[in-house]
């Protein structure tokens, strides 16, 4: 479904991750994890399409990437950026509106079958109640519940989602978390979560990719990449490894 092929991606002379050669297939939920500036957000957006590859490519159900006209690509890919700022001002639901854009023509209003989206979408994050508030008078965490809602309403079967658990208190991460990684459960679709919570991406996530120095990257089913070695190597500090109820939780020593 999302092939990245061979993928090298580099920065200013730094590789960042070099010959990813990975297949994220329908029902998986996929977390990058990474230190602080390893490349989790370059490699997302590489994903999306976004970012050309400096070597090797990303292929979308079967094709490269770059071929998908704009519009076609938004239907099948929605992407929820690590800090989203607007110039505009609008309203709660005008934002999650901005959600059906790719499936409106180009001079199209939105119908009636959109505002039923993006009000269902308000009402899975509970933010229903907010929807003609000035987005600008949202608490941080709030405004971040409307930006996944926006995501919920593009209706995209893959989404690529940059620390969507950024300003969102620990009830909410779960909440948005399982509201996220569960549509994985329908008929084509795919989740790619960057995270820096291990213990949320052990709960949430099915495989990972691992990002380490120099571009060395790993790969596979989330069972053989979380351990202790990997992720001490990864974060440069060392872990406690706690075992509870058949789960293992990773904290910094
Ligand atoms: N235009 C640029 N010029 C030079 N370096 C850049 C540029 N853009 C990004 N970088 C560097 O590329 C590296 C990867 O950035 P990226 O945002 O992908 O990291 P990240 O793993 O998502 O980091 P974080 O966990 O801090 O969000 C960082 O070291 C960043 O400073």
């Amino acid at each position: 479904m999302l092939h990245a092929q061979n993928l090298t991606l580099a920065i200013a002379e730094r590789t960042l991750c070099a010959s990813l050669d990975a297949e994220l297939k329908p029902g998986e939920n996929w977390v990058i994890l990474g230190a602080n500036g390893s490349g989790k957000t370059t490699l997302l957006h590489a994903l999306a399409g976004l970012r050309v590859p400096d070597a090797g490519q990303i292929r979308l159900d079967g094709s490269e990437i770059g071929g998908f006209p704009p519009r076609t690509r938004a239907r099948r890919i929605g992407v929820l950026f690590q800090e989203a700022e607007s110039e505009f001002p609008a309203t709660v639901l005008e934002t999650v509106l901005t959600g059906r854009y790719p499936h409106l023509d180009r001079w199209q209003w939105e119908g009636a079958q959109d505002y039923r989206v993006a009000e269902a979408a308000l009402e899975a994050v509970g933010l229903n109640g907010l929807a003609q508030r000035p987005l600008a008078t949202l608490s941080g965490g709030e405004r971040r519940r409307v930006e996944i809602a926006a995501l919920l309403a593009q209706d995209a079967p893959i989404c690529l989602l940059d620390e969507p658990t950024n300003h969102l208190d620990l009830r909410h991460q779960v909440q948005v978390l399982e509201l996220v990684a569960g549509r994985a459960h329908r008929p084509g679709h795919l989740n790619v979560f960057v995270l820096h919570d291990v213990n949320l991406a052990a709960r949430f996530g099915t495989h990972a990719i691992l990002l380490f120095d120099h571009g060395e990257c790993r790969h596979g089913p989330l069972a053989d990449m979380l351990n202790r070695s990997n992720l001490e190597q990864m974060y440069h500090c060392r872990l406690r490894e706690i075992r509870d109820n058949g789960n293992t939780w990773f904290l910094p020593d």
